[in-house]
């Protein structure tokens, strides 16, 4: 059975805290997270079925590649459950082999309820003894921030971590993450991680952002630092949605030392080989860094 949140709450945190163990993996790596994204299309492509065997080859193939390279690497939960319970098992031996490979895991599951089921939503992915455990999830926060806590305060009793929606790397997020001009929708969920960062010490929190590498002049209109979260920015939008690392210095500015650029199809493409996905996240990593 799960621990209770009343015992949580009295205990110290069980690690360090991923926004420490994340930054120490950016200085040693470098800032780059290889997405692992098993498309249908990329499945082909690989030579393989679209199937639960096709599925952990290819994840497999992913973190054998990039698992001693990049700071993170983040499976995209939709692509294992389309595939239902044999998927999702999938899922979990390829967060046990990321942790295995000492890579950090971002579970792309972008969860996000009232309160009560947010809870049930963060026994899965941040808690000790879950088989679907990651070092960190990402939440949607449309519900309001504070719907979140659940997830918040066991990310933070487990050494995991959150990567709350902010500004989404899709065009369509405007719609809602840019309504409210000098205070927006997304210049609230940026302050609310701001000051949930604030139980944390250290370079990083625990509480990152989603920012899309492809949001352009956004930040600047919105009136939107994001320096003061203390928090990693996870930036989607690298290569397959056309952002380049030139985008990503102009976009981020001074809050570029917080930025894990997060690649996909962009690095995917180079497979099935193991040498040449390792050669393209290379690639990828060098152009961050330059
Ligand atoms: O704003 C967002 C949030 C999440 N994503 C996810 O990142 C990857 C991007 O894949 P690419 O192949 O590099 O385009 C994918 O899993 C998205 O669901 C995002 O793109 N934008």
């Amino acid at each position: 059975m799960p621990e209770s949140a009343a015992t949580r709450q009295t205990q110290q945190p069980v690690r360090e805290s991923f926004g420490s163990r994340l930054a120490a993996a950016m200085v040693e790596r470098g800032p780059l997270c290889v997405g692992i994204d098993p498309h249908p299309g990329l499945l082909a492509d690989w030579g393989l079925n679209d199937d639960a065997a096709g599925l952990e080859r290819f994840s497999l193939t992913v973190v054998e590649a990039v698992g001693s390279l990049a700071a993170a690497v983040k499976p995209q939960v939709a692509l294992y459950e389309r595939h239902g319970s044999a998927g999702m098992a999938v899922l979990e031996r390829t967060l046990a082999a990321s942790a295995e490979a000492g890579v950090l895991s971002i579970a792309d599951a972008k969860r996000g309820d009232i309160g009560s089921t947010m809870a049930a939503y963060a026994d899965a992915w941040l808690r000790d003894g879950s088989s679907l455990a990651a070092d960190s999830v990402t939440l949607s926060p449309y519900l309001g921030f504070e719907s979140l806590r659940p997830a918040l305060d066991l990310a933070a009793h487990y050494g995991r971590g959150v990567f709350v929606l902010a500004l989404t790397s899709n065009p369509e997020g405007k719609s809602v993450q840019h309504v409210g001009g000098d205070d927006s929708v997304a210049r609230r969920i940026v302050a609310a991680a701001a000051a949930e960062n604030q139980r944390y010490d250290g370079a990083l929190g625990s509480v990152g952002l989603v920012v899309g590498a492809t949001i352009g002049s956004a930040l600047k209109d919105l009136d939107i630092e994001l320096g003061p979260v203390r928090g990693a920015i996870l930036a989607p939008g690298l290569g397959a949605q056309g952002a380049t690392p030139a985008d990503l210095r102009a976009t981020f500015g001074g809050a570029y030392p917080q930025v894990l650029a997060t690649s996909s199809r962009g690095i995917l493409a180079a497979g099935p080989s193991v040498a040449a996905l390792r050669a393209a996240a290379e690639e990828t990593l060098a152009g961050l860094r330059s």
